[in-house]
C-alpha cells in the first residue's frame, strides 16, 4: 500500500509541447479512469461505514487533490496498486475539521461536491485553489447551500478562497437550478445526505447523474420524478446508511474524445478504445460525430457496476459541419474545445449553439478555442448568443494552416485538443503549456504517440 501525501502539490512546471501531422492512428488502448465518478467514489467511500474498494481510479491531478481533502477531513484513502484505492470511511455525519485548506487545485467538481459535503457537517473548511479556480463562480453553490443553513465567506464575487460554516443542522430544500450543472446539483444532493428530511434538485436540462447513480449504490434513497413542465426532480432522503461498496470506474469518455478524432481525422485510421462510459448524459460528442458522419461503431454495450460502458471502433471518416443544438451542451459540455478541432478539419461549416456555460470552466474555453483556431489560420466566429461558427476546410486537400502557438489558460482540455488539431495540419501546433494535462489525463503524450502521433517538447 502506498503512503499517500495529506495535500497534493500544485502544478508549477510550465511544459510547452507541439505536434505534428501524423499518418494513421492504430490500436487498442483503454484512457484513464472517468473524473466525474473518481471524485464522487473518493467522497462517498470517505462518508460509507466501512471499506470501499475503487478499481480504475483516475490518478490525475484533480483527483488525487480530493483523496488528499477527504485525509485531511478523517478517511484514510491509500493506493494499493495501479488505479486501486481503498478507503476507510468515517461514517455519515463524522468527516473531521481540517487542520489545514483545502486546496483544490484546479478542480471545480472537486471543491463545489466537496463544499456541499461538508456544509452538511458541524465542521468549518477553509477552501483554495490555483489561479484558475480561483477565478471561477462558486455564488452558484453557495447560494442554495446558504439556503439550506450553511455560512459563507469568500472572495468578492463568491469567488476562492473561501470558508464554509457547515451545520449537522441543516434544513432541506426543494431548488431549482437556474444553470444546467451536475457540479450544483451534485452539492446540493450531498448536502442533503446529511439533512433530516427529502432535498430535492430541480432540472431543467438533464445533466450528468453519476451521483445520484452513486449514491444509490453506496445505500441511499434518491428518486426522480418527471414534472409537468418537463423538468427532472432528484430527491434523496436525508440521512441513509451508506456503507462502503466495490466499485469500477470506466474510461472516461471526455478523455477517450481526443484519441477518438484523431484517429477519425487521420486517413487510414483504425482504433479501438475499450471500456468506454456510455452514460447517455455524457455521449453527446460521440452523437454530434456520428451526424458529422463518423464511422464508430459501439461494440460490446454492457453493464459495469451501474454505469452503461462500450468498446468504440473509431475509423477514418470525412467529416461534414452540422448544426450542434444547444440542449446537446450538458451532455457533452467538456468536449467542444476537441469537437472545434474536428469541425476545423470537417467539410462545411459547424455551428455549436448554447455555449455560455464554457466561459466558466478552468479557462474561458469560448474565447480559448476562437483564438486558437484564428492563429492556426481557421476561420471562426463567435456570436453575441455565445455560439461558435467554425469554417472547416474539408474537402480541398488541405489540412487547417496550423504553424502556430495556442494559449491555454491552464486548460487541459484546451491543450489536448489543439495537440489533436496539429495531427491534421499543413504546419505543426504548439501549446505554451501542457503541464495541465495531469489533471484530466495523465500519460496523455505518451498514450497518443503510441498510436502514431508525433506529439514532443516544444
Ligand atoms: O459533475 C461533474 O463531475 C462535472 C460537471 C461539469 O461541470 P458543471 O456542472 O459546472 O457543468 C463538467 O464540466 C465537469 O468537468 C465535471
Ligand atoms: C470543466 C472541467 O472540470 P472541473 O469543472 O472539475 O474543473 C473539465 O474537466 O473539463
Amino acid at each position: 500500500m502506498t503512503q499517500a501525501p495529506a495535500t497534493q502539490a500544485p502544478i508549477t512546471q510550465v511544459k510547452p509541447l507541439r505536434s505534428a501531422a501524423t499518418g494513421a492512428i492504430q490500436g487498442s488502448i483503454r484512457v484513464p479512469g472517468d473524473k466525474s465518478i473518481s471524485h464522487r467514489s473518493l467522497m462517498l467511500g470517505a462518508i460509507a461505514v466501512g471499506e470501499t474498494v475503487i478499481h480504475g481510479l483516475l490518478e490525475g491531478e484533480d483527483v488525487l487533490h480530493t483523496a488528499a481533502a477527504m485525509r485531511l477531513l478523517g478517511a484514510q484513502a491509500e493506493r494499493d496498486a495501479a488505479g486501486v484505492w481503498r478507503v476507510r470511511g468515517v461514517g455519515l455525519g463524522a468527516l473531521q475539521e481540517p487542520a489545514q485548506v483545502l486546496d483544490m487545485g484546479n478542480s471545480g467538481t472537486a471543491a463545489r461536491l466537496l463544499m456541499g459535503l461538508v456544509a452538511g457537517h458541524p465542521i468549518t473548511c477553509v477552501f483554495t485553489g490555483d489561479a484558475s479556480l480561483n477565478k471561477r463562480p462558486m455564488a452558484r453553490v453557495t447560494k442554495p447551500l446558504e439556503e439550506m443553513g450553511a455560512r459563507f465567506v469568500g472572495r468578492s464575487g463568491g469567488r476562492l478562497p473561501l470558508t464554509v460554516v457547515g451545520s449537522g443542522d441543516l434544513v432541506p430544500i426543494s431548488y431549482r437550478l437556474p444553470v444546467a450543472s451536475a457540479q450544483v446539483k451534485s452539492a446540493i444532493l450531498l448536502a442533503g445526505l446529511n439533512t433530516a428530511g427529502a432535498t430535492t434538485v430541480i432540472e431543467a436540462e438533464p445533466t450528468r447523474d453519476h451521483t445520484e447513480l452513486m449514491l444509490r449504490h453506496f445505500g441511499a434513497t434518491v428518486t426522480t420524478e418527471r414534472l409537468a413542465d418537463g423538468a427532472l426532480a432528484v430527491t434523496v432522503t436525508g440521512q441513509p446508511e451508506l456503507t462502503g461498496r466495490t466499485i469500477h470506474v470506466p474510461a472516461d469518455p471526455s478523455s477517450a474524445a481526443f484519441p477518438a478524432v484523431a484517429a477519425l481525422l487521420r486517413p487510414g485510421s483504425e482504433l479501438l478504445l475499450n471500456d468506454v462510459g456510455m452514460n447517455p448524459r455524457r455521449t453527446g460528442l460521440y452523437d454530434t460525430l456520428v451526424e458529422m458522419g463518423a464511422d464508430i461503431a459501439f461494440e460490446n454495450r454492457r453493464d459495469q457496476a451501474g454505469e452503461p460502458v462500450a468498446d468504440l471502433r473509431v475509423r477514418h471518416s470525412a467529416l461534414k459541419g452540422v448544426v450542434v443544438p444547444a440542449d446537446r451542451a450538458p451532455s457533452m459540455i467538456d468536449e467542444y474545445p476537441v469537437l472545434a478541432a474536428a469541425a476545423a478539419c470537417a467539410e462545411g461549416t459547424t455551428v455549436m449553439l448554447g455555449l455560455k456555460e464554457l466561459r466558466v470552466k478552468e479557462s474561458d474555453r469560448l474565447a480559448m478555442v476562437a483564438e486558437g483556431l484564428a492563429r492556426c489560420g481557421v476561420s471562426v466566429e463567435v456570436g453575441a448568443d455565445d455560439s461558435l461558427t467554425v469554417h472547416g476546410t474539408g474537402g480541398t486537400g488541405k489540412g487547417p494552416k496550423g504553424g502556430a502557438t495556442v494559449l491555454t489558460a491552464m486548460d487541459h482540455r484546451i491543450a489536448m485538443s489543439f495537440l489533436v488539431l496539429g495531427m491534421a495540419t499543413e504546419e505543426p501546433v504548439s501549446v505554451d503549456d501542457g503541464a495541465f494535462i495531469d489533471t484530466s489525463f495523465p500519460g496523455f503524450v505518451g498514450l497518443m504517440n503510441g498510436l502514431g502521433a508525433k506529439i514532443g517538447e516544444a
